[in-house]
């Protein structure tokens, strides 16, 4: 089967960063940096980063990748590297039966230039990883639900993806349980789930709910209001019918909750006409709910167009639903954002 091996080494390498990123979540020292931008990043995020693109470069060295941070606030921090580089170490030897396929890296210097092996520009030609080693930082430092996703993209469409939610519940219907999922798909073959703690079990088969009657129907949505329109999004669902509160949830723990049925919708309408968002918050999320059975589209009913470049320069929001309802869902969209310039 297609890309078989690159699904494998995707999720073991997101599995290999959980390791890093559980750690730090479960300590007091989040080591956060305010970036340019003013979103936070965090030595998990920069941990992360370095583990992934190591991985993937010994396995696919030819590969290139996209990945949202940057070595420059560690190589001007001391402290900050040295509290990376023995996590990543840890990492590193809490998996070292899986060295032969996922490598090693030497020194604290190999590990900066690991992380910025992600500078790479996107676009529509050959084989482009992308990578967002912790998404919904804001989530992890709240200490509610975050992602790890990697996807493959060739020739600017998706066609692995790879989402490690560490605070998921493997079992939605028993919430107080065992947490962590792995989930992934390869385009054409469907998705799949396991326990994040068994990387190496057959994942199991998923599919979105199969719920058609919006009054029954669940819509997530992001927690920050800065991220996504919630007042939209609330006017949306009531024009739809639907009844039950917004599912509010960080990161793509969106995208793994419809596609494994806890939901049947995702709405993430702009709230500014400038943003562009980001491939890396989408490639793997994207797949998982397609392959799943649903639609995943912009707020204008496009696909979503992961090959221009490091952002989805020409979509405007997103609008994930189960197929049977996207139609209405992309329709009631449309209504509520009339009169508005997209
Ligand atoms: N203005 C704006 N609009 C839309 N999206 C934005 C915006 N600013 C940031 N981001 C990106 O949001 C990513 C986190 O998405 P979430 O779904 O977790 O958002 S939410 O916090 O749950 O609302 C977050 O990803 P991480 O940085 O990986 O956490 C950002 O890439
Ligand atoms: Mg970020
Ligand atoms: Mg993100
Ligand atoms: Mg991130």
């Amino acid at each position: 089967m297609p890309y078989t091996n690159e699904r494998r080494i995707a999720e073991l390498a997101i599995h290999r960063a959980s390791i890093l990123t559980e750690r730090v979540y479960n300590s007091q020292v989040k080591g956060t940096i305010t970036k340019g931008d003013k979103s936070p990043v965090t030595i998990a995020d920069l941990g992360a980063q370095a583990l992934i693109i190591s991985s993937i470069t010994h396995a696919f060295p030819e590969d290139s990748i996209v990945g949202e941070e940057d070595s420059s606030h560690l190589r001007a921090d001391r402290p900050k590297l040295d509290l990376v580089w023995g996590l990543v170490q840890d990492s590193l030897e809490a998996t070292k039966d899986q060295t032969s396929e996922l490598g090693d890296i030497r020194d604290d210097e190999e590990m900066l230039a690991a992380i910025d092996k992600g500078n790479h520009q996107g676009g529509s030609v050959g084989r482009i990883w992308a990578l967002d080693p912790i998404d919904g930082t804001l989530g992890f430092l709240r200490g509610a639900q975050y992602a790890i996703c990697l996807g493959l993209m060739v020739d600017g469409k998706v066609q692995v993806g790879a989402l490690a939610c560490p605070n998921l519940p493997v079992d939605p219907g028993a919430p107080g349980g065992k947490e962590g999922i792995l989930l992934s798909a390869v385009r054409g073959q469907g998705a799949t789930m396991k326990p994040l703690s068994t990387p190496f079990a057959q994942g199991a088969p998923i599919s979105m709910s199969s719920v058609t009657d919006f009054s029954k129907a669940r819509f997530c949505e992001g927690v920050e209001k800065g991220h996504s329109s919630h007042s939209e999004q609330a006017s949306i669902a009531k024009s739809l019918g639907i009844t039950a509160p917004a599912i509010q949830m960080d990161s793509q723990a969106k995208y793994a909750s419809i596609s494994r049925g806890v939901g049947e919708i995702y709405l993430r309408l702009p709230v500014s006409l400038s943003y562009e968002e980001k491939i890396w918050d989408h490639v793997a999320g994207s797949l998982i709910v397609e392959e799943a059975g649903g639609v995943v589209t912009d707020t204008y009913g496009n696909e979503l167009d992961f090959g221009q470049g490091r952002t989805l320069k020409t979509n405007k929001g997103i609008v994930a639903a189960l197929r049977a309802l996207h139609p209405a869902v992309l329709k009631a969209v449309q209504e509520e954002l009339k009169g508005f310039k997209l």
